[in-house]
């Protein structure tokens, strides 16, 4: 065996940025509902205030918009906060959700003027429902076609004015005609440790937990740049905080708590551990491809790519290049392993 740690299964891994039935119970109260309570993601935030303003002062809708960026970062959060500040209904659903043509002219034709509508994993959509998508964002209509064979027909139905929001977490995989139609592009970040300590702050205060400044910012460093990752440690931690302390979190309570859940001080859990030895000692540090590395892993390519390499890199400890994947020095030097060539010294 090439490494020394146990498999861990990908449902239960806390440092997971997709949405768990873990947080089903905080996910609505913590987030915030307007852009002055949306934390980080500053150029985002002023842009869209601007853009916001002006299509209020003008009375139509907003542009259509693209979010993308890796799970977790707020997407959802931005939607609603968007038709929020525009006062308008946000109607929520997904590419998946929408399997045939009819469901979603259904949902066209029951908009209001200048609602928002929000398609989540809108890389996901069919051909045939993305086609329907193409005049309902560019004329505000849809083409239906009435009866079958040679006495069919097309009718143009007028729809509303709408702002349709379209989240991603691969824009290279929209189609081009799909991403032309939106006016605005907007790529979310993962969030820095200020920025994580700052909602960690919010979020205990909401859920009422006593929680000291430094235990936010040791939290924060522990979240791999995703606010749902920090508020879903937040109540675990929270746990640990109520038996083993005063129920406050410090900084020792989040330190005691993140090592036994495996956790290390940069956020790394088993499984970035596992794919980073990996690719050292069995590829002897790459470059390694990615459909190779996610084999071996018993991983999804794109899981991967969309889940955990964006920390890993933003680390510094995993490099893509065009032959594949390569573990860098910091890598080794965190897991603390020699690379070749490399003398101990003493
Ligand atoms: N900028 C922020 N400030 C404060 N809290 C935030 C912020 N962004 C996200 N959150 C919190 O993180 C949680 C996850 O956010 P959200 O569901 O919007 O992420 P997402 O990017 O839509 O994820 P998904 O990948 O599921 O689409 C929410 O409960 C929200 O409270």
């Amino acid at each position: 065996m090439f490494y020394e740690e146990e498999d861990c299964g990908f449902e239960e891994r806390l440092s997971a940025p997709e949405f768990t039935s873990n947080d089903i119970d905080t996910e609505y109260s913590l987030r915030p509902k307007t852009l002055s309570e949306y934390i980080g993601q500053e150029k985002v935030k002023e842009n869209l205030s601007i853009y916001i303003e002006a299509a209020k002062a003008r009375g139509d809708s907003l542009d259509h918009v693209l979010l993308y960026g890796p799970p977790g970062l707020g997407k959802t959060t931005l939607s609603a906060i968007i038709a929020n500040e525009m006062n308008v209904n946000l109607r929520v659903t997904s590419g998946p959700a929408i399997e045939k043509p009819g469901d979603l002219a259904a949902i066209l034709t029951g908009l209001n003027a200048n609602d928002v509508l929000f398609i989540d994993e809108i890389h996901r959509l069919s051909r045939s429902v993305e086609e329907v998508l193409y005049p309902a964002m560019e004329d505000f209509a849809i083409d239906i076609v009435i009866g079958k064979g040679p006495s069919a027909r097309s009718i143009r139905i007028d729809l509303p004015h709408f702002t349709l929001i379209g989240a991603t977490t691969r824009a290279g995989q929209l189609t081009s005609p799909l991403r032309d139609r939106f006016g605005v592009l907007f790529r979310l970040e993962l969030y820095s440790p200020k920025e994580l300590a700052e909602i960690i702050t919010r979020s205990a205060s909401i859920l009422e937990i006593p929680c000291e400044y430094d235990g936010a910012f040791e939290l924060a460093k522990r979240s791999r740049g995703t606010p749902r990752i920090a508020n879903r440690l937040l109540k675990r931690v929270r746990d640990f905080a109520q038996v083993l302390g005063d129920g406050a979190i410090t900084k020792e309570i989040v330190s005691v708590a993140l090592s036994k859940l495996e956790i290390d001080e940069l956020g790394l859990d088993l499984v970035d551990r596992r794919m980073l030895r990996m690719i050292i000692q069995n590829y002897k540090g790459g470059p390694v491809g990615l459909e190779t590395l996610a084999a071996a892993l018993g991983e999804e390519a794109v899981t991967l790519e969309d889940v955990y390499e964006p920390y890993l890199m933003q680390l510094g400890f995993l490099a893509r290049t065009p032959r594949g994947r390569c573990a860098t020095p910091l890598a080794y030097a965190h897991l603390g392993i020699l690379e070749e060539g490399q003398q101990l010294s003493f």
